[in-house]
């Protein structure tokens, strides 16, 4: 659930804090497009809230009745109370209402409240579980359209957007609506009920004892705007040094490695116990204002209601109220304090609620690239590919030109690799070919198509990546292989593996494929997860296959497996070799050496090694070098 603030708007994000424009609120409203299915439900809470909300609006009414039954017995002989005590026209009107009730005994009345009272439970069982029922539903559908939504959007709005950004819009921004749906909009309903029928209500009873009640709203309502303001700027500051402190733990227990090798753990306590306190210090200054807020608030409060008593008090000594009327009075004040102290905090919750949706539709108004409700016809490609005059930047920084023309051509079943300095643009030739980004110049060919015609999930679908780095889900090794290929059989899974020389250390885990890999793989060793990596291509078994080549040396028996399933998985495959270490690439068809965005030389590893002063030649020189000075 959503943190809940106390009153007058205290907790509500700076985000939010925009005022509820007529703009703002209208665009906020079309997030409840997501209730329209439900809508003969919400109707049906809807009513059982009315008439909840009649049932205990009357409760002052009866335990007048009673008091009245209690004090003026006679009643049951059926003379007015009002003539008694001398009432009003107004309170005739009302009491006339209730003329059948006038007669009853004390008994009676105790049993038509027992009615009420059930009823009245009845009620609200089923409003509050009507609504539950609306709002749970609309927020499924809203969560997963969220996320559908967010899994289809194209690469480039990851890297505009932060993960724990996205998180919060699918899990506390979804929440705060759910709120509204199940709590805020019945409470905010019934407290305007509350307030409008309460001050009817007493009117009916006396005018001027409700003039006199009224008379201490202002006092009221500029209270609840002067400290409003301080409570508000305090809390603020409150949450945002809230967010440094989660930010310090999230961090450093990200790198919990880095900070233990570097010893800086008394660091970074202090840092967090400097922080800790600084909310504390907020906190502190944001309870001078709120305290002084609740006791002004109590102040006026009990003092409207002894005044209430004293003003009604002499009221009914001198005839004028009846001294029942005067009880029912008392108690529909209650109830009107009650719902005015809540409005303030509606206020604040229909503002984080405007502020929340404003932020889901505008994700939810992004454009995807992917359609998950489309079933896909799929195509297997040959796997002959070429660049033609490519220039790239990435959207995230137009100014800088990576890629300037790139021409090559790639034949089916033929493997090259790419080589160049780090940053050159290895890495981002490949993503041009999953059309992860746009072109700004040129054409990609996938078997003589243009790729950016091309559907996105049939393309990538022709394409297996082993990335440098790889990621594993938390799962098991077996969902982990089979990542690749959903439908696959077990004895699909098992060959994989097999091919991917990664069966004979599955089976020496005492789980076998059932062994869970830790989050992001952390219990497997770094050759074991390329394997699982490999194992997972090959189950693919796509067209095109992409090799970010590991920058770190295994050992070479690690070596020698990985590069044995490489080979394995490699047969028969358009191959794209993101070269790091030379060494592993003298066999490939086609070396392209990357510079300033363009290629520079081109050709086998004998041609190329052959050249005086190439590029190529140095690299392999300097990499010779290296491994020596290491050896040595
Ligand atoms: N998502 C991105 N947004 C903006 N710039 C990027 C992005 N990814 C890479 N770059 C920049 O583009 C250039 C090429 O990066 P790329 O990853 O293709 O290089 P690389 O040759 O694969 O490098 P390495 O060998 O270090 O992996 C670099 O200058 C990098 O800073």
């Amino acid at each position: 659930m959503a943190k809940r603030s106390s009153s007058f708007g205290a907790g509500v994000s700076e985000e939010d804090k925009k005022k509820v424009t007529k703009e703002g609120f209208k665009k906020a409203l079309k997030i409840f497009r997501f209730t329209l299915p439900y809508k003969g439900t919400f109707a049906i809470g809807f009513i059982f809230l009315i008439l909840s909300q009649i049932t205990s609006m009357s409760i002052p009414l009866l335990m007048g009745q009673m008091v009245g039954a209690i004090v003026s017995p006679k009643n049951t002989s059926g003379v007015n109370t009002s003539e008694i005590m001398g009432g009003n026209m107004a309170v005739q009107k009302l009491q006339n209402l209730f003329k059948s009730s006038e007669s009853l005994t004390l008994n009676e009345v105790t049993a038509i409240f027992i009615i009420l009272l059930l009823l009245q439970a009845v009620f609200s069982f089923l409003r509050v579980y009507t609504f539950t029922q609306v709002s749970e539903k609309s927020m499924r559908d809203l969560r997963s359209e969220l996320y559908t939504k967010i899994i289809t959007l194209p690469i480039s709005f990851f890297e505009k957007s932060r993960v724990g950004e996205l998180m919060s819009r699918i899990t506390s921004d979804v929440t705060q609506l759910q709120d509204v749906l199940s709590i805020t909009l019945a409470e905010l309903f019934r407290q305007v009920f509350t307030l409008v029928g309460g001050v009817l209500l007493i009117s009916l009873l006396s005018g001027k004892l409700t003039l006199f009640m009224l008379s201490t709203f202002p006092f009221l309502v500029v209270a609840a705007i002067v400290f409003g303001r301080f409570i508000r700027k305090n809390s603020k500051k409150v949450q945002d040094e809230l967010a440094q402190t989660n930010i310090i733990v999230e961090e450093t227990l990200q790198s919990i490695n880095v900070v233990k090798a570097f010893t800086n753990e008394r660091l970074e306590v202090k840092r967090y116990g400097l922080s800790i306190q600084k909310v504390v210090d907020y906190a502190l200054k944001a309870a001078t204002f709120r305290g002084g807020f609740i006791s002004f608030i109590i102040l006026v409060l009990f003092g409207g209601v002894v005044g209430v008593v004293w003003y009604g008090g002499n009221l009914v000594l001198s005839g004028e109220l009846a001294f029942k009327d005067l009880f029912t009075f008392i108690i529909y004040t209650g109830f009107i304090g009650g719902s005015v102290g809540g409005l303030g905090d509606m206020y604040a919750q229909i503002q984080r609620t405007v502020g929340a949706s404003e932020r889901i539709l505008e994700i939810l108004d992004e454009k995807s690239e992917v359609n998950v409700t489309n079933t896909l016809d799929f195509k297997k490609v040959e796997g002959n590919i070429s660049f033609e005059n490519v220039g790239f930047a990435y959207p995230s920084r137009p100014d800088i030109t990576v890629l300037k023309d790139i021409s090559l051509k790639i034949q089916s079943g033929e493997k090259i690799a790419i080589v160049g300095h780090s940053g050159a643009g290895k890495s981002t030739i490949v993503q041009l070919l999953m059309k992860l980004y746009p072109l700004n110049k040129g054409k990609v060919l996938i078997d003589k198509e243009d790729i950016s015609t091309q559907d996105i999930t049939q393309l990538r679908s022709n394409i297996a990546i082993v990335p440098q780095e790889v990621m594993l889900f938390g799962g098991t090794i077996y969902e982990n292989i089979a990542y690749g290929k959903p439908n696959a059989t077990e004895t699909d899974v098992f060959e994989a593996a097999r091919k991917a020389n990664a069966l004979e250390f599955i089976e020496s885990f005492p789980d076998k494929f059932q062994t869970i890999v830790g989050e992001r793989g952390v219990k497997l060793s770094g050759g074991q997860r390329q394997r699982v990596a490999i194992a997972r291509a090959i189950l693919k078994d796509p067209s095109i296959l992409i090799l970010d080549e590991a920058t770190s040396a295994l050992d070479s028996e690690s070596e020698k497996l990985v590069q044995d399933a490489l080979d394995e998985l490699m047969k028969n495959r358009t191959t794209i070799i993101i070269a790091h270490r030379l060494a592993t690439i003298r066999n490939v068809d086609k070396i392209y050496v990357l510079k300033d965005g363009e290629i520079a030389e081109s050709g086998n590893h004998d041609e190329l090694i052959l050249k005086e002063d190439g590029i190529y030649a140095n690299l392999v020189k300097l990499q010779f070098e290296n491994v020596n000075l290491l050896v040595e």
